[in-house]
Formats: C-alpha cells, sequence, structure tokens
C-alpha cells in the first residue's frame, strides 16, 4: 500500500512555519486546518496567511476547510495553487458544483465529514471528488484521543470505492499515530493526517515511522 503521511501543522510552531515546514520536507504533503470560529469552536488561518504558506512550503498543502459557506470561500482557497481543497458535507450546499470549481482551478476536491455524519451522505456523490476525509476527532483541535469507532465506517468507504472501481483517496485525521495508524490502515485509510504525533519528537523520524506502520499494515483485501 502507498501510505501518504499528510503533518498537520496545527500543532507546528506558529512563529516558525517556514522552520517548521522545512522539518517536513518528507512528508506527501503539510495538511493545513483551516477554521472560522462558526463551524468548529477555534480560529486559525485565513487566507492572507494561505497564501504566504503556500508561496515558502517545500511540500504541497493539503487544505481542511472546517469553515462555513464553502461554496463561497473554497474556490479562493484553490485559485493559491494548492494541492487539495477539502471542504465538509455539513458545510457545503452544492457541494458536486464546488468540486468542479476545485479541480477546474487545478486542485484536488476533498469532501469530509464529521464522526456523526454518516457515510450516506456522500455515497452518491463520492465519483466527483478526488478525496474523502474521514474525521476520526470531533473537528476543532488537535491532540484529542482517536475515535476507532469510526472504523466501520472506514472500512465501508474503502469497500464502496473499490465495488465502484474509483480512486477516490480515502484520508483519516484526528489522533493518528504510532498506536493508531496501523488500525486505520487496515481498514482502508491510505493518507494519513498526523500533527501532534510529528511535531511532538523529530518530524523527520515521526514521518518514517508512521509511514512504515502504515505499509506494513495487514489489510483486509
Ligand atoms: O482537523 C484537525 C482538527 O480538527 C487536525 O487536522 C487534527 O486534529 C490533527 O491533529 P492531531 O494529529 O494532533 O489529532
Ligand atoms: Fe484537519
Amino acid at each position: 500500500m502507498n501510505a501518504r503521511i499528510n503533518p498537520s501543522i496545527l500543532a507546528a510552531d506558529f512563529a516558525n512555519f517556514e522552520r517548521d515546514l522545512n522539518r517536513i520536507s518528507t512528508a506527501d504533503a503539510a495538511h493545513v486546518d483551516v477554521m472560522d470560529n462558526h463551524f468548529v469552536p477555534n480560529l486559525t488561518f485565513g487566507q492572507p496567511m494561505v497564501e504566504r504558506l503556500q508561496e515558502i512550503t517545500p511540500v504541497p498543502l493539503d487544505l481542511h476547510l472546517m469553515i462555513e459557506d464553502p461554496d463561497h470561500w473554497a474556490p479562493q482557497f484553490a485559485e493559491m495553487g494548492v494541492f487539495s481543497v477539502t471542504f465538509h458535507a455539513e458545510a457545503a450546499t452544492s457541494p458536486v458544483t464546488l468540486a468542479r470549481k476545485l479541480r477546474e482551478r487545478g486542485a484536488r476536491a476533498g469532501i469530509a465529514i464529521n464522526p456523526a455524519t454518516p457515510l450516506s451522505a456522500v455515497e452518491e456523490i463520492l465519483p466527483h471528488f478526488d478525496q474523502l476525509l474521514i474525521m476520526t476527532v470531533e473537528p476543532g483541535f488537535g491532540g484529542q484521543s482517536f475515535m476507532a469507532d469510526m472504523m466501520p465506517k472506514l472500512a465501508k468507504a474503502d469497500a464502496l470505492r473499490r465495488s465502484h472501481g474509483l480512486e477516490t483517496w480515502l484520508q483519516v485525521d484526528g489522533g493518528i499515530s504510532l498506536d493508531t495508524i496501523e488500525l486505520a490502515a487496515a481498514n482502508g485509510a491510505d493518507t494519513f493526517v498526523a500533527g501532534s504525533a510529528v511535531f511532538r519528537g523529530d518530524p523527520g523520524e515521526q514521518i518514517a515511522a508512521l509511514r512504515a506502520a502504515a505499509t506494513a499494515a495487514p489489510h483486509a483485501h
């Protein structure tokens, strides 16, 4: 399995993004959590910040928009030349139209679902997306515990994409560490967001260890 490791810069030093982005240069992408203090009770990066990060990053940017009205805002983020833009199904009005707009602007289109949102909410529209993000914590904060009870939903999503021959990446976000990554990989995840686990220790070593653990995990298929 090709395990992608995307460290979340929510756990980086906010006064040293350039240094910390360079510390994760072996990662597949840098995960950027955009929070608006409305969709989630926390506030992080706005557009000028993401624009600047895009200029200095050595790795592609994987944006996770935890914002209201992504129909309006997400295309503006895609225009910055980022690698991927993932918005929440709970917040979007016209997700398929929005996915098309993101792709037209050169970004991969992702859709995210909260722990309480069933897979059925995105089942029909999955072919329009390059990535499905299954939250394994309640969105809003880093450093929370991995919700192992999301594994049946993840396995179902994996089975769905396989049965339809989709190339959709399956991303998990929240509480991913060396203790939990194998379980997520075994249930079908191929793209792993890890904030605290990467920046807690030596980021390069953590990325390598996480990638090795995910790759070595036994798979159901
Ligand atoms: O979307 C997020 C929170 O809403 C973060 O990406 C996630 O929490 C990563 O942090 P950690 O790996 O420390 O759990
Ligand atoms: Fe995230």
